[in-house]
This record gives C-alpha cells, sequence and structure tokens, in this order.
C-alpha cells in the first residue's frame, strides 16, 4: 500500500503558488529526501501530506485517506520546521507527555537512547540548547512507533556529532521496516540516508531520481569568460551553433558549438556558460583558440543548475 501520496497538487497563498501540479507519492521502507532552495515548497508538500493543510487543489492521502482525519493519522509521527517545547517540563516528561497519545508507545529509554538524549532525560527542556532541543522534537516524532515519519529539515542548527546521532536514528527506524520522508536543503545530508530525492524548486517536482542521478545532474559549473576579441573568420563560419544562436548580435561573431553547454546568458561583454564539465570546457575554448580573458569557473547554486537544466522543460510558473 502506498502510505502517502499527491496527485496533480496545487497549493496557492493568497497569490503565491507555492506548489504547482506535484505528484509524488512514497512506498513502505522507502526514506526519501525532499530536497531544493528557501521557498521551493517542501514544507508545503509536507504540510498537505501531514493533514496540517489542505490543497487548493488536486488529492492528498495518507494510508489511502484524508490525512486531515484522525484516524488515518494514528500511524504518523512528524516534526515540523518550527517546534516549540513546554520549558518547565523535563525532557523525560515531555516524552511520557506525547507517549500518552499513542496505544503502544516506544519505551521511553530506548525512544532516548535511540537518539542519544539518555543523559537529558531530568533536564528541563525551557534550558535546553537550540541544537539539544531540536533533538528531542525529531525523537518526538518516533514516539508512538509511526509507520512513517516527516521530517522538516531535521538536522538545522545541529553539529557535526549531534547529526550524526540523529542520522542514526533514522536509519535504525528504517532498517525496522520504518518509513522516513525528510527535506533539506543540502545533497550531503540527504546522500547520507536516501537513497530516492526528489528535487522540488518553484513549486514543482523536478527531479525524482537516485541520489546518484541528481548528483550527476547538480555538479554544474558556471564558466566566465570575457571575449578579448573578434574569433577568427574562419572559426566562425567553421562551428556556428546553439551558442552562436544564443548571441545573435555579439560583436565578436560566434563561439563555436561547444558540447555539454546547457545554458549561454550574457552581461555585457561577459559571457556565463553553465555546463557539467567545465575541464572540458576549458580545454575546448583553448584548442578552438577562443580569445578569452578574465576566465573564471565556479560552482552554481542548486537553483541555479535545476533551473537551468530544466528550462526547457518546466514552464514558467504562474
Ligand atoms: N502561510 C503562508 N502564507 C503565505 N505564503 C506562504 C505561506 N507558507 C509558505 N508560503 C510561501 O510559499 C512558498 C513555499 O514555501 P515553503 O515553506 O513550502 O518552502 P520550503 O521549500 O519549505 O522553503 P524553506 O526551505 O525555506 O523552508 C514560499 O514562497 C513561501 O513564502
Amino acid at each position: 500500500m502506498t502510505l502517502a501520496r499527491a496527485v496533480d497538487v496545487t497549493r496557492r497563498y493568497g497569490d503565491k503558488l507555492a506548489l504547482d501540479g506535484v505528484s509524488f507519492s512514497v512506498e513502505p521502507g522507502e526514506l526519501v529526501g525532499l530536497l531544493g532552495p528557501n521557498g521551493a515548497g517542501k514544507s508545503t508538500l509536507v504540510n498537505l501530506l501531514t493533514g496540517i493543510r489542505r490543497p487548493t487543489s488536486g488529492t492528498v492521502e495518507l494510508f489511502g485517506g484524508d490525512p486531515r482525519l484522525p484516524h488515518n493519522r494514528r500511524h504518523l509521527g512528524v516534526t515540523p520546521q518550527e517546534t516549540g517545547l513546554p520549558s518547565s517540563l523535563r525532557v523525560g516528561e515531555v516524552v511520557d507527555f506525547v507517549s500518552a497519545h499513542y496505544e503502544r508507545p516506544l519505551p521511553k529509554a530506548e525512544l532516548l537512547d535511540r537518539f542519544g538524549l539518555s543523559e537529558l532525560v531530568r533536564r528541563q527542556t525551557g534550558g535546553l540548547s537550540g541544537g539539544e532541543k531540536r533533538r528531542v522534537a525529531v525523537a518526538l516524532a518516533f514516539a508512538g512507533r509511526p509507520r512513517i515519519v516527516f521530517l522538516d529539515e531535521p538536522t538545522t542548527g545541529l553539529d557535526v556529532q549531534a547529526r550524526r546521532f540523529l542520522w542514526d536514528g533514522i536509519r535504525s527506524f528504517q532498517a525496522d521496516g520504518g518509513t522516513v520522508v525528510l527535506t533539506s536543503h543540502y545533497l550531503e545530508e540527504i546522500e547520507a540516508l536516501a537513497r530516492r530525492v526528489v528535487v522540488i524548486g518553484g513549486g514543482r517536482v523536478l527531479a525524482d531520481d537516485t541520489v546518484d542521478a541528481v548528483r550527476g545532474l547538480v555538479a554544474v559549473r558556471r564558466v566566465s569568460l570575457s571575449l578579448s576579441n573578434a574569433l577568427p573568420e574562419s572559426l566562425s563560419n567553421a562551428l556556428p551553433g546553439r551558442l552562436s544562436d544564443a548571441l545573435p548580435e555579439h560583436p565578436s561573431g560566434v563561439l563555436p558549438d561547444l558540447a555539454g553547454v546547457a545554458s549561454v546568458e550574457r552581461d555585457g561583454d561577459r559571457l556565463h556558460l553553465l555546463t557539467a564539465d567545465a575541464d572540458r570546457l576549458v580545454r575546448d575554448l583553448v584548442a578552438y583558440e577562443v580569445p578569452f580573458t578574465d576566465l573564471e569557473v565556479r560552482p552554481t547554486s542548486l537553483e541555479e543548475a535545476f533551473l537551468t537544466i530544466t528550462r526547457d522543460s518546466v514552464p514558467a510558473a504562474a
């Protein structure tokens, strides 16, 4: 049985289209990473699938039913992006309080041990550090032995060791048959946990694939250069192509049709070429004796990489 599903879902906040025709499903035992830049729509998707908000159009299902109905949420665990803990209660008391809502909660000691929180059991939550609070908030999603958990940026604000502890807790839940959906800005984080990654950008699903495949997609570099003078005419004539199409009015003529260039932007005399293989592009520029100056190669942002690569297939958001 598909545990969570969104079918052609849109969600508006006033004029803002936060999700635009998103379809997505999660099968039992999966650990799925939702990856995307700020404002991409990740939290909105999580909030729809967990019944916190309703879609504007399209359908969402949790355990085959409406996520807003309590009986469909019995086997759900959630850690939203922001959580408040009652500051005067001790960690152990908060766990007791949350666990009391479930028929068959995890024993308190086991839950705390799984997430490396045993030493904090007698501490008031108000006195915990930000990272400690976050770890408690994430652990609470597992208190009721959920079948699926949604973790919205679970490791924000955590140091390396705390992050590792949390990853171990998430992994052991999945090893026991649990299903996890987590959001992150970082492919590295998703890579540490998940095999499947769904990339969200501008309210749409831009890619739904293995981490390896997505890593290949986002390894895009921006190669910037200025053209110092006109290309030799013989070269211009011999090598017309998509770059020349992109630069019809460039005074220096055309660049050769360099393989692997995903897009070309022009900014005055400066050209910005996006490519997955910057080394090869630079070698080609040299081999073609393109008269460039001020060459600069730098990584692109995730957003830039995806929006560039998918520009042709993704219509502009409304
Ligand atoms: N309650 C709201 N009212 C108005 N706009 C909202 C609301 N919630 C989200 N949005 C807008 O919807 C878009 C998607 O937001 P969402 O929080 O889902 O993105 P996100 O991918 O989770 O971002 P982040 O990584 O920054 O948390 C953003 O433009 C955001 O400003």
